[in-house]
């Protein structure tokens, strides 16, 4: 017999949630060894052997504590790390022979010599540690799987949170009246999210049904919004947002948005929405910078 289609839906929810993890395991190998280039490079310059069997005897205990620490068994803990080490030691190897492989001295230990090798690279400069760790992030589409398996709940209350205090002034001056009774939809396109806007006990709550008017953008898009990076008409310009539905009723809500007195936005929040905008932005520009 067929399972029930919620299960399917289920199991295909897993599934991705199972990709979003093993891309991130990916990417930390990924650190990983960009660390492991510049130890070797270090050992090479202070004389030290390439291999460390003590060091990587303590790896494996380190490894194999926290793994017992959350359920996970110790052999399998092993296996990883013991193909991490092994894969440590070949990188190791291949640069001690092979001059393409090695840190440029001129550049410390944020160059790599060798145009490929270079383009790979990861700078420890602090400054430029982020921008370079966010090049290997999956883009919003790849972690969207991710983002559907949060309860709806959970989302519903962070969002109607964050609302209520976004919008506390508008909500109390009477500016947010024209949503009374009315329905306006927000689409995150690339994270596949979407929730249906309307007023609800002197509040705006997520409710269900079909929305009037919808705004419909990229989640680095809306995040840029909220946190004040891009303004609203810019956005609408560049067709980074589009407003789809009854124009009026999405047109008083981007009039809204752009009015919005940033100053009457708790501190502590607009610093949270502006960090997170920014990060997003550089991620995004960041992984157009690896696909071109
Ligand atoms: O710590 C070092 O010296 C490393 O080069 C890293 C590493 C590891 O992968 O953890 C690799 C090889 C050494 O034998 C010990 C440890």
């Amino acid at each position: 017999m067929p399972s029930p289609r919620p299960d399917r839906w289920l199991l295909q929810g897993a599934r991705g949630a199972i990709d979003g993890v093993d891309d991130g395991l990916i990417l930390l190998l990924a650190a990983r060894r960009r660390l492991v280039r510049v130890v070797g490079a270090l050992k090479c310059r202070t004389g030290l052997p390439i291999r460390d069997p003590q060091r990587e005897e303590r790896v494996r205990m380190r490894a194999k504590a926290l793994a017992v620490r959350v359920g996970v068994p110790g052999s399998t803990a092993r296996t990883l790390v013991d193909l991490a080490i092994g894969d440590a030691c070949l990188q190791q190897e291949n640069a001690s022979v092979d001059p393409a492989h090695q840190l440029d001295p001129d550049q410390g230990v944020a160059g790599v010599a060798g145009s490929k090798i270079a383009a790979m690279s990861i700078s420890l400069a602090p400054s430029t540690l982020l921008p370079n760790l966010l090049r290997w992030m999956p883009p919003p589409q790849r972690l969207s799987p991710l983002a559907r398996v949060v309860p709806d709940r959970w989302q519903h209350a962070l969002l109607e949170a964050a609302m209520a205090r976004v919008l506390a002034v508008p909500l109390r001056d009477g500016s947010l009246d024209f949503m009374k009774g009315r329905r306006l939809g927000i689409e995150v396109s690339d994270l596949g999210l979407r929730w249906v806007l309307g007023w609800s006990d002197g509040k705006l709550r997520v409710v269900g049904g079909e929305p009037e008017a919808s705004v419909r953008g990229s989640a680095t898009d809306l995040l840029l919004l909220a946190g004040r990076l891009d303004d609203a008409d810019t956005l609408f310009f560049q067709r980074a947002l589009v407003l789809t539905g009854d124009t009026e009723l999405g047109l008083t809500a981007r009039n809204l948005l752009e009015r919005l007195p940033w100053e009457d936005v708790p501190l502590g929040l607009r610093i949270a929405l502006n960090r997170g905008a920014r990060v997003a932005r550089m991620a995004r520009d960041a992984y157009r910078e690896r696909l071109a």
